[in-house]
């Protein structure tokens, strides 16, 4: 994964810097040397060529790819006023920790697909140290450092560092000079367009040779760049650069169809992955997949501290410098003379390579000392061994994997970092927690398509299909239950649950935790506790989520030059009701066999006034002319099962049948759920998936998933539910009665509730 220092000190590219246009990334095999692949404009390219011309003193062999591309490929330019982001609101312990991957478990996190389900998350295996953003002055460096670290050693690892970040600084300086020169000159060019230059970009050009330009990717991709950029722009400025009777639909299929030419994309997904940004955002996006984010090592505080570390990496010739204020243990690295999963420090288990990213779930979920924490896809056991070292080594953590294969790099960095609270277990996670419950906090690092990690592995680009994100979510939901199920509500320091993935889709992210919120009304969606990322999102194409979903967060590589993420954290508030859906699968450790649906989302129920809120609750939507029909209808059925004659006078049906012929019951109950989900939201997650539930169960036949909805709505206003309720004697006395008014109804139906109590 990506670096994290640029995350804090890198805010969201203004423009796109083409220079960092690579197609590659490896995955992290001690020292490769890193294949670059970049398109560039003309300008952008004169940039990079007066980089290149600049004398890069290298000291000795370069041992790996990064280190190779960051004395040949020009960086970000460092930015003085960008400013470090604020600390983490937890302290990731710098005493005490590290995690890594292993060479292999490097490759391995780059696995996206259903069965590797791998989050890339923690195998940043690239050591590309040229895409480091140095983004601050000397000083603003040693303001990295925390402030826990001494001044004087501060000094010392600053100046260590110093005649390398000086000679890239300058670098970067020059670069820059000449890419904001040639924009000028670009910008220049642009404007003051005439009627008659507006861009055609909606037919395919032709080359000087009358080839169609769309056949010639290969041949001359620069054009098919241009139009990219000018159909960016007339999507930035419909009204003045759309040509006549054009549409923004038009336009926007034109960027669809270069954008997949031009990156490789399979339509499916570079269509889903435009609906997420506007046009020019992302294009950024899709310019950042194509560049490897910087390297960074997560230091382990159960063997060393950050600054010991730093020094030893320094001398060894690794330039590096603090990941960011946010974090007191990573480490980014930016040129490296040693291959860094080969390092004696590397050995002994005092850092981990780790993307920036990846510590985001565990600083969420912010650990306590003696706590018990499920971990429930922990391989290869980044996070796991971070979770380790934020509980100083105490309490227990319990890392399981699905798979076994990839539990033997957990095991592997476990033991590395000298992690000795993790209890290794290799379940499906569904089967949590009847494997095992109770804990105070879980983590779910979920498999996923790996959307936020292209840059590590293209091969995403292509090989995501439709079913794929059916397949993933349904397993992410069906894991976020269990994840769910299997915390102690009643845990005095935690009862929390941290859901991540290393995809940027919504169907992984936003309906997954919309669904957990519908399904488990004891959870609730709480902040990260993160000091930066963009809120998830509350409306998306046509979907929209409860409010709190903005407490979520989303990371993206063209904002904070990290991998694709996303991070949300729930505080559960109850038990789960014993008929919730899933606690079927949770109590006989199956998956549950009954039909969820994915209709996590979309609450467009209008908000009710007072006065129809007032109507529904006194069930003033309800006919006894049309009721007795049913009732009679209901008694004939009856008679029937139990065969008498359905025509016989009903007034002697039996004392048994008459609970059955009652009016209320399901409908009384569906009438409550109704008022309840229409009533605008509060707090309470709840709320919205309750009535999408109930609307589908369509007051019928509920399915355990509307009853067990059901329940859980029901039960705050103290109402009776199905069968029950009709059989209620106030719900009897009703049906009996003849039609009375809503307030009436109202105030009888509040005495029977009394009594009911008493
Ligand atoms: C994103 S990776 C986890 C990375 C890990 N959290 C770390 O930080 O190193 C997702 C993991 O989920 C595992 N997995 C997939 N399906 C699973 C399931 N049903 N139960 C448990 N683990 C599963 C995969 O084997 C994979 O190791």
């Amino acid at each position: 994964m990506g670096g994290m220092n640029n995350k804090k000190k890198q805010p969201m590219p203004g423009k796109l810097d083409e220079t960092l246009v690579t197609r590659k990334r490896k995955d992290y095999e001690a020292p490769v040397a890193v294949e670059q692949k970049r398109r560039r404009t003309d300008a952008k390219a004169k940039a990079k060529a007066k980089a290149k011309a600049e004398p890069v003193s290298k000291k000795g062999a370069v041992t790996n790819g990064a280190a190779k591309k960051s004395a040949a490929k020009p960086v970000k330019a460092a930015k003085p006023s960008k400013k470090a982001a604020p600390p983490p609101p937890e302290s990731d312990d710098e005493d005490v920790s590290d995690e890594d991957f292993s060479d292999d478990e490097m490759a391995d996190v780059n696995v996206t697909g259903l069965d590797a389900l791998g989050s890339a998350s923690e195998d940043d295996s690239d050591i590309d140290a040229d895409d480091f953003d140095s983004d601050e002055e000397d000083t603003g460096k040693k303001a990295m450092w925390s402030d826990d670290e001494d001044e004087d050693a501060q000094e010392q690892l600053t100046a260590a560092n110093i005649e390398g970040l000086s000679r890239k600084l300058d670098m970067q300086r020059a670069i820059e000079d000449a890419e904001a020169a040639a924009e000028l000159e670009e910008a220049n060019l642009q404007t003051n367009i005439a009627p008659e230059d507006r861009p055609r970009v909606l037919e395919d050009e032709e080359d000087e040779e009358g080839r169609k330009i769309s056949n010639l990717v290969t041949q001359d991709i620069q054009l098919l760049r241009t139009r990219l950029n000018d159909t960016i722009r007339v999507l930035d400025d419909f009204k003045n650069l759309a040509e006549p009777g054009r549409s923004r639909a038009e336009y926007r299929a034109q960027l669809l169809k270069d954008i997949c030419s031009y990156y490789g994309y399979s339509e499916f997904l570079a269509d889903k992955l435009l609906g997420l940004f506007p046009a020019r955002e992302a294009f950024a996006f899709f310019e950042a997949n194509e560049t490897p984010r910087p390297i960074v090592i997560r230091t382990n505080t159960l063997r060393t501290h950050r600054r010991e570390l730093a020094q030893s990496l320094i001398n060894r010739g690794v330039q590096l410098e603090p990941v960011g204020k946010w974090s007191k243990v990573g480490l980014q690295i930016f040129d490296a003379q040693v291959p860094l999963g080969a390092t004696p420090e590397y050995l002994a288990g005092h850092y981990i390579l780790q993307a920036a990213s990846s510590f985001l779930p565990v600083m969420a979920l912010a650990p306590q000392e003696n706590e018990r924490v499920l971990d429930m896809a922990a391989a290869p056991g980044g996070k796991t061994t971070h979770l380790a070292a934020l509980m100083k080594n105490t309490g227990c953590i319990f890392a399981n994997d699905a798979s076994k294969e990839r539990s033997k790099g957990l095991i592997g960095n476990i033991h590395r970092l000298g992690v000795r609270n993790a209890i290794v277990c290799n379940y499906s996670a569904l089967e949590f927690p009847k494997v095992m419950g109770g804990f105070d906090r879980v983590l779910l690092d979920a498999p996923c398509s790996g959307t936020g990690v292209i840059a590590k592995d293209a091969s995403v680009k292509t090989n995501k299909t439709e079913a794929d994100f059916m397949k993933l979510p349904h397993l992410q939901k069906q894991l976020l239950l269990s994840a769910i199920d299997s915390v102690d509500h009643h845990s005095k320091t935690g009862g929390y649950i941290v859901y991540s993935t290393c995809s940027v889709t919504v169907e992984e992210n936003e309906q997954v935790v919309q669904y957990a919120l519908n399904k488990r009304p004891n959870v609730r969606l709480v902040e990260t506790g993160l000091t930066f990322g963009k809120e998830g999102f509350t409306k998306i194409g046509g979907k929209v989520f409860h409010p709190s979903m903005k407490m979520t967060r989303r990371y993206y590589p063209h904002t904070y030059n990290v991998d694709g993420f996303f991070v949300s954290k729930f505080k559960k508030i109850g038990p789960t009701p014993p008929n919730a859906v899933g606690a079927v699968r949770a109590s006989n450790g199956q998956p549950s066999s009954i039909p969820v649906k994915d209709d996590e989302y979309v609450d467009k129920t209008p908000i009710q006034t007072e006065e129809e809120e007032e109507a529904a609750d006194d069930f003033g939507g309800f006919d006894d002319e049309e009721d007795q029909a049913y009732i009679q209808r209901g008694q004939a059925r009856d008679a029937r099962r139990k065969g008498r004659d359905p025509k016989a006078d009903p007034s002697k049906a039996t004392k048994e049948q008459k609970p059955k012929e009652k009016k209320g019951g399901g409908k009384e109950v569906a009438s409550k759920e109704a008022k309840t989900e229409s009533a605008p939201p509060k707090d309470e997650v709840v709320v919205a998936e309750v009535k999408v539930s109930k609307k589908d169960g369509k007051g019928k036949k509920a399915g355990k998933t509307e009853s067990a909805v059901a329940v859980a709505k029901v039960e705050p206003v103290k109402e009776p539910k199905g069968p029950k309720a009709a059989a209620s004697p106030k719900e009897k006395k009703a049906a009996a009665e003849p039609k009375a008014d809503g307030k009436e109804k109202k105030a009888r139906r509040k005495s029977g509730e009394k009594k009911g109590k008493a």
